[in-house]
């Protein structure tokens, strides 16, 4: 282990029985496997040999690592855990790979710092990629990944790394770029609009997608009531809900331009601050996002039911990790708010 740099010696892969791997080596058959064949470290044995050859190796490395350099495992091990904060945790060094994951029982939002994100890659040859922030991550999901591009990386590029995320934490109290906001367990009162569902000419097909949406984000529909295209009978039935004391009140229908369309009128009627009526958003661009009294109000459009992503996907979460959505946060939403099929 002498010299100025890494030695690397290719040795045809027919005369590199008993010696040992340099990295992970990765096979691919497309549709069924994805991953490593051969860990580092591994001693190369007569029968690897067809393998090898098989995935498309004719040579191996032999690597002698020069003072101040760093294997791509090490590397990308040191980038992640000098990430690492409460609520995360790292995988084990994979293809040059670790990965960070929620450690937290409960879903949770992403709390992102772009700019540090951004720092780290203008470094070259080393790659942080991230989840953007205020996204969901399931317990146990991946938020970012560290990765080194070629196999052996200077140290100071790591170091660089670690000098950019130990300034970042100097002005933020010590926390790190990377970081979760548990969502917490709201109990939701949803009020269903539309005189064909109230009248039951039509079955209800609300209900069962907030629920599930809800449910998945790890809240629940605490009680769901009925009304039809009146006003007062939707602001009486807003008034019930905040009487319960619900953390949040969804109302869904009647949010567009038809003259039976009552439900925004009715949820400004009822008291709330509105905070925006339309969201730049599609779909979700008929969406309301109010306050009664700081409890969070929702006018859900009709999309809703049947629309893979939404509006409403994109600010419950938010509103389940106790932030307060402004004007700016709506605003915001227009670039890069377009999801139509
Ligand atoms: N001229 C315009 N047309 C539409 C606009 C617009 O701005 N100008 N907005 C569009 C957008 S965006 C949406 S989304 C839809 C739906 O808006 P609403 O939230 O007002 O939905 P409704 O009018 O109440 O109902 C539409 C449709 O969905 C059925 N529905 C409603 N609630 C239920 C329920 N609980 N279960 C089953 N089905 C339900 C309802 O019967 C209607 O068929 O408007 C666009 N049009
Ligand atoms: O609010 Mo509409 O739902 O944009 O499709």
């Amino acid at each position: 282990m002498s010299g100025l740099r890494t030695r690397l010696k290719e040795v045809p892969v027919r005369e590199a029985v008993g010696l040992v791997l340099a990295h992970d080596l990765t096979q691919i058959i497309p549709g069924q496997f994805k991953g490593r064949l051969f860990k580092k470290g591994h001693v190369v044995a007569e029968a690897d040999i067809p393998k090898l050859l098989d995935i498309g190796k004719e040579h191996i490395y032999i690597m002698e690592l020069a003072e101040g350099e760093l294997h791509e495992d090490d590397a990308a091990g040191r980038m992640a855990r000098t990430l690492m904060d409460d609520g995360l945790l790292l995988t084990e060094p994979h293809e040059g790979k670790v990965a960070v994951k929620s450690a937290l029982a409960v879903p949770a939002l992403a709390v992102i710092d772009p700019a540090v994100v951004y720092a780290i890659n203008e470094l070259g040859d080393i790659a942080l990629a991230t989840l953007r922030t205020d996204a969901v991550v399931k317990p146990g999901g991946q938020l970012a990944a560290t990765r080194v591009i070629p196999l052996v990386v200077p140290e100071a590029k790591v170091a660089a790394v670690e000098a950019i995320v130990a300034d970042y934490r100097a002005r933020s109290g010590g926390k790190g770029p990377l970081g979760l906001k548990p969502l917490r367990n709201f109990r939701i009162g949803l009020l269903t609009t539309g005189g064909e569902v109230y009248s039951g000419r039509i079955e209800d097909k609300f209900g069962p997608a907030v629920r599930r949406i809800v449910e998945a984000l790890g809240s629940e529909v605490a009680e769901q009531r009925f009304s039809p295209d009146d006003r007062q009978t939707i602001v009486k039935e807003i008034h019930y809900f905040h009487r319960q004391s619900y953390d949040m009140i969804i109302v869904t229908g009647g949010m567009s331009v038809d003259p039976d369309d009552r439900t925004p009128a009715a949820i400004a009627e009822a008291g709330a601050e509105i905070v925006s009526y339309g969201t730049p958003m599609l779909p979700g661009s008929m969406l309301l996002m109010g306050y009664l009294d700081g409890t969070p109000i929702m006018g859900l459009p009709g999309c809703v039911m049947h629309d893979p992503y939404t509006s409403f996907d994109v600010l419950l979460p938010r509103v389940l990790a106790g932030e307060t959505i402004t004007r700016a946060d709506i605003v915001s939403m227009g670039y890069g708010g377009l999801h139509v099929r």
